[in-house]
């Protein structure tokens, strides 16, 4: 039996059996409900179709935030406005079914997990059988797509790069909780900022939970978006973690670049295409986003642009964990952000890391490392650079101050 009908029969997944019922059983239990909206026992809350509708004037074009393949986000306000969120409104199409209903397995996997970097699902509303409205948290600042390609005030390197390591701890969330979580959708319009600024992952439409040969064995067909998925996920027996990691890469070339993962006016059109022999040849003017210029520091230029090769690499297995991604980003990101750093003695060091949460493995990243993964150039032991902050970590990459040589 696969995981998702294990999945279904457990009555921890109140909404899985909920999703299930007839229009008019549903009906009968939300107007028992009535007249105010509760909360289930995983925490979230059912609403009526009523007060969604109201809160969002009708599901109004004012209030629409956006429109996705499986149907329209619109903005809401409830609780005499106390509340804002936003109600996605997805269209199923003739086909749908339990298992491939992205509406249904995006309730089935954010009802299970919940964390300050995703867009966590706070309830839904059943009323509609063949339009399912789910309702989670709005996103104030629109996604990371329309800030990199829509705004005339790009974001910069600081931000660039703490946006990529909060995405990077999401993933990395995902991959590590139990059973793995596996997005499948990872690209920047599924990436969107809160009223705070911080970036978070949306969009599980297309996720997949369970243990890697579980899900293999569902057979579900490979999926994702153009541009971003992974060349080798051609068959279910393909799925893994690294799948997602490659999409990342992409998203990183993405932020580094500001250019499309598919871009006709670029040639080749695929960015990865396009970037891993300017990054190979230590082209980083081409590379980087010219629009806000270079970062200054040209380590960070290399591990940035390396880390991103890192991630695209054909083969799967060669491809990094998130976990070693979000080793790396904090290493880029702290370095980034305080130049000196790398010019403080070992002890305050230490202490720079613990202020800034940074576990001891982390440092090890840069300096330390004897294997080269994708052929980049060794550290030169003699680097002051780079040269070796802790103990060492089995694998990673190893960023020079050479142009980056065979990939
Ligand atoms: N939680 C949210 N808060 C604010 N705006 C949102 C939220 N979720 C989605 N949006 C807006 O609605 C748009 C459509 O979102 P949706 O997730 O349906 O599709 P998509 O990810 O853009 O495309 P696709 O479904 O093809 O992958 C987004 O691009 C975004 O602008």
């Amino acid at each position: 039996m696969g995981y998702f009908s294990l999945c279904r029969r457990e009555s921890a997944l109140a909404i899985c059996h909920s999703c299930k019922r007839n229009k008019t059983q549903t009906k009968k239990k939300t107007e028992e409900e009535k007249p105010n909206s509760r909360e289930n026992s995983s925490g979230l809350r059912l609403f009526s179709y009523e007060e969604l509708e109201s809160a969002t004037n009708g599901f109004s074009s004012e209030n629409l935030l956006g429109k996705g393949s499986h149907g329209s986000v619109y903005k809401a306000v409830l609780d005499d406005g106390k509340l804002v969120l936003a109600v996605k409104k997805i269209t199923a199409t003739p086909l749908s079914s339990d298992e491939d209903n992205p509406g249904e397995n995006e309730i089935e996997i954010l009802s299970r997990i919940r964390n300050p970097g995703l867009v966590n699902l706070l309830g839904f509303c059943l009323e509609l059988n063949e339009r399912k409205l789910i309702v989670v948290e709005f996103m104030a600042n629109r996604t990371l797509y329309d800030n990199l390609h829509c705004n005339s005030r790009s974001p910069g390197w600081g931000k660039r790069i703490r946006f990529a390591l909060q995405i990077a701890k999401a993933v990395e969330s995902l991959h590590s909780s139990n059973p793995p979580v596996i997005h499948r959708d990872i690209k920047s319009s599924n990436v969107l900022f809160d009223a705070n600024w911080n970036a978070r992952l949306g969009d599980f439409g297309l996720a997949l939970r369970g243990h890697v040969e579980d899900v293999r064995r569902l057979s579900t067909p490979p999926a994702g978006t153009m541009g971003y998925l992974d060349p080798g996920y051609l068959t279910p027996q393909n799925l893994s973690t690294k799948s997602d990691v490659f999409s990342f890469g992409i998203l990183l070339l993405e932020i580094i670049s500001g250019r499309n993962a598919i871009d006709m006016n670029y040639r080749p059109s695929s960015i990865d295409e396009w970037a891993i022999p300017l990054i190979k040849q230590g082209e980083f003017d081409r590379l980087y986003d010219p629009r806000i210029g270079m970062p200054k520091d040209s380590c960070v230029r290399r591990q940035l642009a390396a880390l991103a090769a890192w991630c695209v690499q054909s083969s799967a297995e060669r491809r990094p964990s998130m976990l070693e991604v979000v080793n790396c980003l904090r290493m880029v990101s702290n370095r980034a952000c305080s130049p000196i750093w790398s010019n403080l003695p070992d002890w305050m060091k230490k202490s720079a890391m613990l202020d800034k949460e940074i576990d001891a493995s982390s440092a090890d990243f840069f300096g330390s490392i004897e294997e080269v993964p994708i052929g980049l150039k060794h550290l030169s032991s003699s680097s002051s650079r780079n040269r070796r902050v802790s103990n060492v970590q089995s694998s990673g990459v190893v960023f020079s101050e050479e142009p980056i040589g065979k990939i």
